[in-house]
C-alpha cells in the first residue's frame, strides 16, 4: 500500500491551461503531416496563445522566486510538475520511510525506439525519482552519478511503475537505487550517487 504524497496539484489556473498544452503536444505528435487540420491556422492560434502569454508573463526573475517558495515536491520540475507541460506528469506515493513509488502511462511525445521509451526519457525519471526518494527519507542532494541499465525496451501506452530507494548515508555521499517496471517486469534499473549540496534558492 502506497501512501499519497502531497502534488500541490490546482485543478484550475495555470494547471488546467498545462493540461491543455500536454494534449496539444501529444495531438500534434499523433498528427503529423497525416491530418487533415489546417496546419497554418493550428500555428496561428499556438502563437496566438503564445503571444498572449509572454505579454503579461512576470520578470524571469521574480518567477524564479516563485518557483522555489516554499518546501517539498516543486510544482515545476519536467517530471512531476503540474506546472510544466513537458513533464508527463508523475504521480509518487511513499511506500515506507526511504521508498517512493509513482506511477505514469508515457506517449508518443516520449518515443525512442518504436513503440517504446527514449532512454533519455527514462533517465529523467529515474534521475528525479532517486532525488524525491532523498529527499523523502531526509538527505538530499545533487546527482554526482547515474548509472543506468537498460534491460528490456520499456513500452509506450502502458503504466509504468517507477520507484526509488534511498539505500545509504555516507557523509555527503547519498546512495540511492530505483527502476522502471512495466507489469511487474524491470525494464531499467539504477544507482545514483548523490553529494549532499544545497543551491541556494532564488530570492
Ligand atoms: C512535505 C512532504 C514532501 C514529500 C516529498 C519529499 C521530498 C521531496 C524533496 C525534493 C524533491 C524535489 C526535487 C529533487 C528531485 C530531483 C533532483 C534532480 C537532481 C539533479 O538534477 S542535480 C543536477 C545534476 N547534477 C549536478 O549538476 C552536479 C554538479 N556537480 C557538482 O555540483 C559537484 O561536482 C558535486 C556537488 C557533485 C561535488 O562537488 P563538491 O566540491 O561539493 O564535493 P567534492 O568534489 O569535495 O566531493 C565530495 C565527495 O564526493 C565524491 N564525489 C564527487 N563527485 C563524484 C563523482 N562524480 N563520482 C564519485 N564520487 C564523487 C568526492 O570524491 C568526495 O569524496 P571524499 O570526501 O571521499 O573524497
Amino acid at each position: 500500500m502506497t501512501i499519497d504524497l502531497p502534488s500541490g496539484t490546482r485543478p484550475a489556473g495555470v494547471d488546467a491551461a498545462v493540461e491543455a498544452a500536454r494534449r496539444v503536444i501529444d495531438a500534434l505528435v499523433r498528427s503529423g503531416d497525416m491530418t487533415d487540420a489546417d496546419m497554418a491556422s493550428v500555428t496561428g492560434r499556438l502563437n496566438a496563445v503564445a503571444d498572449d502569454l509572454e505579454a503579461t508573463a512576470p520578470p524571469l526573475r521574480d518567477r524564479l522566486v516563485d518557483m522555489w517558495r516554499g518546501d517539498g515536491m516543486t510544482r515545476h520540475d519536467p517530471v512531476t510538475g503540474s506546472e510544466n507541460p513537458i513533464a508527463p506528469p508523475v504521480a509518487y506515493g511513499a511506500v515506507d520511510s526511504s521508498t517512493i513509488e509513482g506511477t505514469v502511462t508515457l506517449g508518443l511525445p516520449y518515443q525512442g525506439p518504436p513503440s517504446s521509451v527514449h532512454g533519455g526519457v527514462s533517465a529523467l525519471l529515474l534521475d528525479h525519482t532517486l532525488g524525491v526518494a532523498n529527499g523523502w527519507a531526509g538527505e538530499s542532494g545533487v546527482t554526482a552519478e547515474l548509472t543506468l541499465r537498460y534491460h528490456h525496451l520499456t513500452p509506450l501506452f502502458e503504466p509504468l511503475t517507477v520507484t526509488a530507494r534511498q539505500t545509504s548515508v555516507d557523509g555527503r555521499k547519498i546512495r540511492t537505487t530505483g527502476e522502471i517496471a512495466a507489469g511487474g517486469r524491470t525494464c531499467v534499473s539504477a544507482e545514483g550517487l548523490f553529494i549532499a549540496k544545497h543551491p541556494p534558492r532564488p530570492r
